[in-house]
């Protein structure tokens, strides 16, 4: 895609909104910009396009709900605020949509939804029947279950999964801002907004900076969730919700916000998969020549081109594989744990079975469980 314009013609779109939007400066849910979002998304809807929501606000309503004075830190604090305000979230979408005759249904996902393939498949099948049946999915995380080792903790990440899981054409990202700028508007309110980039441009990894008191993540999380979304060929908006009209604007390929451009191939279902795990174990260590074999020619990680092993993993965790000076290479399933990977690496695949007593899989990670970084 070259030109904004485009845009228009994606049929697809998830539409996340942030907490900093919704809350009403941490008063509890704003009601009036969730009857103006849905009100547009429902017309998007009559445009004949599809489109799922993820939107955040259950803590911030629960909070608000319970009588918390602040956003709590402590987990069962922020997940018991979840509960509560989950549902005053949904309720507060199903009367929005349902005037506009619209149905809306609860998805709450998790990391393990996205990790384990059975489960991954399933979510995608439940939201693609959504989608068929005219019913507007509207996505959380599942707050009350997970655990900070495993939560993703910001809903653009999780934005940027549903639109790997469906296949969208567009991911747009609705904030309390105008889009990326090239530095954070908080510090310095005449920065200048970036209006497209090509989304994996290194210069943008210094513009983004952290969210507010509200949101989580910021702009580094914005940034990274397009990037994930870019890998299953998904382009991506950050715009600023509160901007007249926005989704209807946005959709049409008018030039406002920030436009992340793909750039790149889409990858298979399988890729995205593996790429959407966000729990990493360990990394591995590469020697040259195994960097050249991983980028050019796209075989599997022997291993005789691993110089060392940093972390705690075991056999079918996710690893990151960097260069010599900590560059992520690629990222894989790993057919050894770190304790057998510390004893192989640097020997041929035939001498595995001599030093560890059996021989599992010849390769450290196969070409099919790697993604290219
Ligand atoms: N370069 C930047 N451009 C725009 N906003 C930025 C930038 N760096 C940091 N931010 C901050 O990111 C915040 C939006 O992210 P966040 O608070 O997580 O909101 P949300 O709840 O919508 O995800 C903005 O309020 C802004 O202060
Ligand atoms: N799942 C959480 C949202 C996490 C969060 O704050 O995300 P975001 O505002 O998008 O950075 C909630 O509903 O409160």
């Amino acid at each position: 895609m070259t030109k904004r314009a485009e845009i228009a013609a994606g049929k697809r779109w998830v539409v996340k909104v942030g907490s900093a939007l919704l809350t009403d400066d941490g008063r509890g849910l704003d009601q009036k910009m969730i009857s103006t979002l849905v009100e547009q998304l429902a017309r998007l809807r009559a445009r004949g396009c599809e489109v799922v929501l993820v939107s955040s606000g259950a803590v911030a309503a629960g909070v608000v709900r319970l009588g918390m004075s602040a956003r709590p830190h402590l987990l069962h604090e922020l997940q018991a605020a979840a509960a509560a305000g989950q549902s005053v979230l949904v309720q507060a979408y199903e009367n929005a949509f349902a005037a506009h005759n619209l149905i809306s249904a609860q998805v709450l996902l998790g990391h393990d939804d996205i990790i384990a393939r059975d489960r991954y498949l399933n979510a995608r099948g439940t939201l693609n029947t959504l989608l068929g049946l005219g019913v507007v999915p509207v996505v959380n995380e599942n707050d009350t279950v997970v655990t900070d080792e495993i939560r993703f903790g910001d809903n653009d990440t999780l934005g940027a999964l549903v639109a790997n899981l469906i296949d969208a054409d567009a991911l747009l990202l609705l904030t309390d801002q105008q889009g990326l700028y090239r530095e954070d508007p908080r510090q310095n309110p005449d920065a200048e907004l970036v209006q497209s980039s090509e989304v994996n441009a290194p210069e943008l990894d210094a513009m983004a900076g952290e969210g507010g008191a509200l949101g989580r993540g910021g702009m580094v999380t914005k940034l990274r969730a397009a990037r994930v979304a870019a890998r299953s060929g998904s382009e991506t908006v950050i715009a600023g919700g509160r901007v007249d009209d926005v989704i209807a604007r946005v959709t049409a390929g008018e030039n406002i916000g920030t436009w992340l451009r793909t750039g790149k191939q889409p990858q298979n279902a399988r890729k995205q998969w593996l790429a959407s795990m966000v729990q990493i174990r360990g990394s591995l260590e590469l020697d040259d020549g195994a960097v050249r074999v991983l980028r050019d020619s796209g075989r599997s990680l022997l291993a005789v081109g691993v110089r060392g092993v940093h972390g705690e993993f075991q056999r079918g965790d996710m690893v990151s594989c960097r260069d010599s000076e900590g560059r992520e290479v690629a990222r894989g399933l790993v057919n050894y744990s770190a304790a057998e990977t510390r004893r192989i690496m640097g020997s041929a695949s035939s001498e595995i079975e001599g030093i560890l007593g059996y021989v599992g899989d010849e390769e450290l990670v196969h070409r099919d469980n790697l993604v290219i970084a």
